[in-house]
């Protein structure tokens, strides 16, 4: 049996944990075995691995270092997490996945073929069978981001609006150009109303 892998994407700030945690809540409460995961991170190894790429100066790493690391980490989380639960049965939900290395170390300068091909070494190019893109205005995502950390931000999320804009562009180019896995969903409004549409997102295509 297979379950169902689920993705969640979009810049810093637009909700991307927020919903990850009440879609699953949702879909827990229609009986559905859920494991819900993140990344960087989501097995032990991973998340050691998340402490070396968000802590510390700004250019600690090079940005093919940085893309070895996501793929490391991410290699691991696929091993370990991912793809057990999906043997089940369960229906996994990331927070962040292969797009966000795509698109952040993508606008870093990192070839998109060399990133898919060291997903492709590390996590045998597994995709997700639904990627959900929340959008949102980037001064919005910018407030509710400046709202949580008070201007703390993590080493990558900490660089500029320029290269946040060039990860914006990207992912929604990746989403543009594959329309089956891709669902664009507004992350403006309230949490419920933002929830009910993901909810859709989500499910477009499946019997459930
Ligand atoms: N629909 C919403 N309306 C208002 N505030 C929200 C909404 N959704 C999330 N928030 C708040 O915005 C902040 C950012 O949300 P969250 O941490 O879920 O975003 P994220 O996309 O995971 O961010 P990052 O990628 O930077 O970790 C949090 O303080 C959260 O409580
Ligand atoms: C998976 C992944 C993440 N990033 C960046 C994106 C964010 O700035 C941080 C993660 O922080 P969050 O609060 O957990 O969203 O890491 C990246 O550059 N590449 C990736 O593959």
């Amino acid at each position: 049996m297979s379950g169902r892998f689920i993705s969640l994407e979009g810049g810093e700030g637009v909700g991307k944990s927020t919903q990850a945690r009440r879609l699953a809540e949702a879909l827990i409460q229609r009986g559905v075995d859920v494991v819900l995961t993140r990344e960087p991170g989501g097995s032990p190894g991973a998340e050691a691995v998340r402490a070396l790429l968000l802590e510390g100066e700004g250019e600690r790493w090079t940005p093919t270092t940085e893309a070895l690391l996501f793929a490391a980490a991410r290699a691991d989380h696929v091993a370990r997490t991912i793809r057990p639960a999906l043997a089940r049965g369960a229906t996994v939900i990331c927070d962040r996945f292969i797009d966000s290395s795509r698109a952040y170390q993508g606008a870093a300068g990192v070839d998109d073929a060399a990133i898919m091909a060291l997903h492709a070494i590390g996590s045998g190019g597994l995709l997700p069978d639904r990627t959900l893109l929340l959008s949102l205005p980037p001064g919005e995502a910018a407030a509710r981001a400046m709202a949580r950390d008070g201007g703390n931000a993590d080493r990558i999320g900490g660089r500029d609006a320029a290269y946040h804009a060039k990860v914006a562009t990207l992912l929604a180019s990746f989403a543009r150009a594959e329309r089956r896995r891709f669902r664009f969903v507004d992350a403006a409004g309230a949490e419920d109303v933002v929830t009910r549409r993901l909810l859709v997102a989500a499910l477009d295509g499946t019997a459930g």
